[in-house]
């Protein structure tokens, strides 16, 4: 189960889609010997094909692990290809990611589908770690705090009455580019995002702000040592183990 009280910022993975059954086992071997990685404010969102394996070698330790997506609907039934919150939950899953820009953009994913998402999350005890960003034009014409204002406002019934919001800002020019927003842009951001969420959650609740895209091994401990960073969403480093760990020793400074 993630952890917010061990005083140390999260690392959240992110394999998207990949992996195989060998270079999972190999990278989780990998991860479970560094005492660093595996401990309770790192946790890997995988695909759900690979859940039962990383469920299986994960079982017993304290690194979490989580989903990358979960259905918009919530009961069982007739619904072909899809995986469900209790499905992730019966499994001992602790998180789901939702909004991800990926799912967004690919699968046209609205505010309407990401918040019976989060609320279906929820029900089942999983907490959604909920994903905003703008994309380059949006940031070019210094729309980025409207375009993520707007996103948050299309879930934010969705959260009322959580004990702890999760929002991973991740700003979509960032993701796999290889680049990092600068430190004073994600300063920028989180704070505004965070006043965000004060000004519309209507009850106190703990509050955690992520960033991702392009956090890698050589730039985590800059970006995990902002006051306003609780953490980072890890996407293509976290598949390379030794990349993964470095990001996590930044998080345990
Ligand atoms: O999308 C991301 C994590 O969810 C970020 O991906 P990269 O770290 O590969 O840029």
């Amino acid at each position: 189960m993630l952890n917010v009280a061990t005083g140390t910022k999260w690392v959240l993975g992110n394999w998207k889609m990949n992996g195989r059954l060998a270079s999972n086992q190999a990278l989780l071997a990998a991860l479970l010997t560094d005492a660093q990685v595996n401990v309770a404010h790192v946790g890997l969102a995988v695909p759900t094909v690979y859940m039962a394996q990383v469920a299986q070698t994960l079982s017993g330790q304290p690194m979490a692990w989580g989903g990358q997506a979960v259905s918009r609907f919530a009961a069982d039934g007739a619904y072909t290809g899809e995986v469900n919150a209790a499905m992730l939950a019966d499994l001992g899953a602790s998180f789901t990611l939702v909004g991800h820009s990926e799912r967004r953009q690919y699968f046209a994913e609205s505010d309407e589908v990401l918040s019976a998402q989060i609320r279906h999350a929820r029900e089942a005890g999983l907490l959604p770690v909920v994903c905003v960003g703008e994309g380059l034009a949006a940031r070019e014409a210094g729309e980025h705090e409207a375009v993520v204002a707007a996103q948050i406002d299309g879930v934010i019934a969705a959260l009322q009455g959580s004990e702890r919001v999760v929002v991973a800002y991740e700003p979509v020019w960032a993701i796999g580019t290889g680049l990092t927003a600068s430190l004073g842009q994600i300063v920028a951001m989180h704070e505004k995002i965070r006043a965000c969420l004060l000004e519309k959650l209507a009850s106190s609740c703990t509050i955690l702000v992520l960033y991702g895209g392009s956090v890698k091994a050589d730039n985590a401990a800059d970006i995990l040592a902002l006051s306003e960073v609780d953490g980072v969403l890890v996407g293509g480093a976290s598949l390379v183990a030794e990349q993964f760990s470095k990001v996590c020793y930044g998080a345990a400074k």
